[in-house]
């Protein structure tokens, strides 16, 4: 055929057509306009194969009320033999197959007229097999004029946007999958903002620095010692500041193997190496709007940490396998429970870094430093216990309490929480309806308590008298044994040498038992 200028035209607006993203409804629509523009045809379909279904995406020339309609192959021999040929196919005019299409040409509305002529090429993108183009008119041997070049190229600029659109619309999908991940961590971050209990100086000290710095969008480096609060906090901070309908995005630098974490950190393309499937985005672009949580930020390889320093100082990351910089807006909140100055030192973190991060720094208290916060904090974390364990109202002997006054907590607040879970589990199991968390519950050891400072007064006046210190040790080997043996009195009466009844009796003098 000779390409007339109206023809080159036809040509353009598809080409135009695929090097945009306009909505593939519309680009499947430019097509077909196209080609009865440039081909004596009446009719024209793109039909996309569909787990083995032959669907119409566009039809010129045919009754509208097709585009809902599925083609089996297997029903309709003539779309069979077009998919089943890598040429393009003409029917005889009068060939004994029914054609698809009888009766659903536009132009006959009493849908009476059969179609003569009839041609159509199978599409294929990547060698696979991706859906059919029909040719119909009701002039018999139209189509002995075309010939199979223009019609293998209209082929391959069908098979070419039903590839554009699919890959536009698993483009959106994936953007979607990507809002809807990030919504996910919005709301687990609501669900997990716990309270930060306390009413001591030192506590409400912590509360007014969280707030003075919630409010900007300063970096923010916590620091304390093992289960003091630091993510708690974190998480409180990110609630009390703008972005709090936003993202907060959690990486434990600590349990990141070296292999991964970049990739965990700024995201891959796909097959930027060896188990990388499909394209993936990194913690930085999922905190994109919103904070990003870098928890025991001390045990970031040094090799990250020049690339963090890189994102954090240029607002741009870069994902593995790709060229290209992306812009991000992230509020990084960094914490550690190790002496960052000193790793500086010893060459373990980068000084720049580590000057970014402690834009404001704040630092979380031991327990041992707020003690006067235990009892609120027991009483939270008993009522915690009793939810969690599904038990009747757990109460705390005077005693018990006391001893919890005592103990240094090395493991801050966490060992308290655990504590008192373990303990409650322990006194519902002795005393279901009423259950009292006492002494032997706790499993303190005497050696791991604190000796109890006695106020000077009591100290110069009020010297025990021998029967009060001799009951005292009593009392006092009678509480280590029952830790030891886990509260069972049987246990702690063979190691104390007693038998059972005398050390019941000891025990009620001694007001350790009732
Ligand atoms: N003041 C507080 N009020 C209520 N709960 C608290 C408080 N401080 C800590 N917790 C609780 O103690 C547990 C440990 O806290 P968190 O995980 O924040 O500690 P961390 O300092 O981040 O520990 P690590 O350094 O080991 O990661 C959490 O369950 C937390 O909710």
């Amino acid at each position: 055929m000779t390409p007339a200028p109206l023809r080159d035209h036809a040509w353009l607006k598809i080409a135009v057509g695929l090097s945009t993203s306009m909505p593939g409804e519309l680009q499947f629509r430019r097509l077909v306009q196209a080609i009865c523009e440039v081909l004596p045809c009446d009719a024209v379909s793109l039909l996309q194969l569909r787990d083995g279904i032959l669907v119409p995406v566009a039809l010129q020339g045919l009754a509208p009320e097709l585009i809902g309609h599925q083609f089996r192959p297997s029903e309709h021999p003539r779309l069979a033999a077009i998919l089943a040929s890598r040429e393009p196919v003409r029917f005889p005019d009068d060939t004994d197959l029914p054609d698809p299409f009888d009766g659903w040409l536009a132009i006959d509305p009493e849908r009476r007229a059969d179609v003569h002529a009839c041609m159509g090429c199978s599409l294929y993108v990547d060698h696979q097999l991706v859906g059919a183009l029909t040719l119909d008119a009701l002039t018999p041997g139209v189509f002995d004029t075309v010939d199979d070049m223009t019609v293998a190229a209209f082929a391959a600029l069908a098979a070419a946007t039903l590839r554009n659109v699919a890959l536009l619309h698993s483009l959106e999908q994936a953007k979607a999958q990507q809002q809807a991940l990030a919504q996910e961590l919005v709301q687990e971050a609501r669900q997990r903002e716990g309270e930060l209990v306390g009413q001591s100086p030192v506590l409400q000290r912590l509360r007014q620095e969280i707030r003075l710095v919630a409010s900007t969008d300063l970096a923010v480096l916590i620091t304390g010692e093992t289960g003091t609060g630091k993510e708690l906090v974190a998480r409180t901070l990110h609630a009390q500041s703008r972005r709090a309908d936003q993202a907060l995005v959690h990486l434990n630098c600590a349990a990141l193997p070296e292999s991964i974490a970049e990739s965990e950190l700024f995201g891959h393309c796909k097959g930027a190496f060896t188990g990388a499937v499909s394209e993936r985005a990194g913690k930085f672009e999922l905190a994109d709007g919103g904070t990003l949580f870098l928890d025991e930020i001390g045990e970031l390889p040094l090799a990250l940490q020049a690339k963090l320093l890189r994102a954090l100082q240029q607002g741009e990351i870069q994902r593995v396998g790709s060229d290209k910089l992306k812009r991000v807006n992230v509020r990084l909140i960094a914490a550690t429970n190790r002496d960052l100055a000193q790793e500086v030192d010893a060459g373990r973190f980068r000084a720049d870094l580590y000057h970014r991060l402690k834009v404001y720094p704040i630092a979380v208290p031991p327990l041992r430093a707020h003690l006067e916060d235990l009892d609120h904090l027991c009483g939270y974390f008993l009522q915690q216990a009793r939810s969690r364990l599904g038990v009747a109202p757990v109460g705390l002997h005077p005693e018990a309490l006391a001893a919890l006054h005592q103990y240094d907590w090395p493991g801050n607040v966490r060992e308290l929480e655990h504590l008192l879970l373990r303990a409650s589990l322990k006194a519902a199991q002795q005393e279901p309806t009423r259950p009292l968390i006492r002494l032997p519950h706790l499993g303190l050891s005497a050696g791991t308590l604190a000796p109890q400072p006695m106020p000077d007064a009591q100290r110069v006046n009020n010297l025990p008298g021998l029967r009060d210190a001799v009951e005292q040790y009593q009392r006092q080997l009678i509480e280590q044994a029952l830790a030891r043996h886990e509260g069972n009195w049987s246990a702690a009466a063979r190691a104390l040498q007693l038998d059972r009844a005398n050390l019941n009796r000891l025990a009620k003098r001694l007001g350790l038992a009732s």
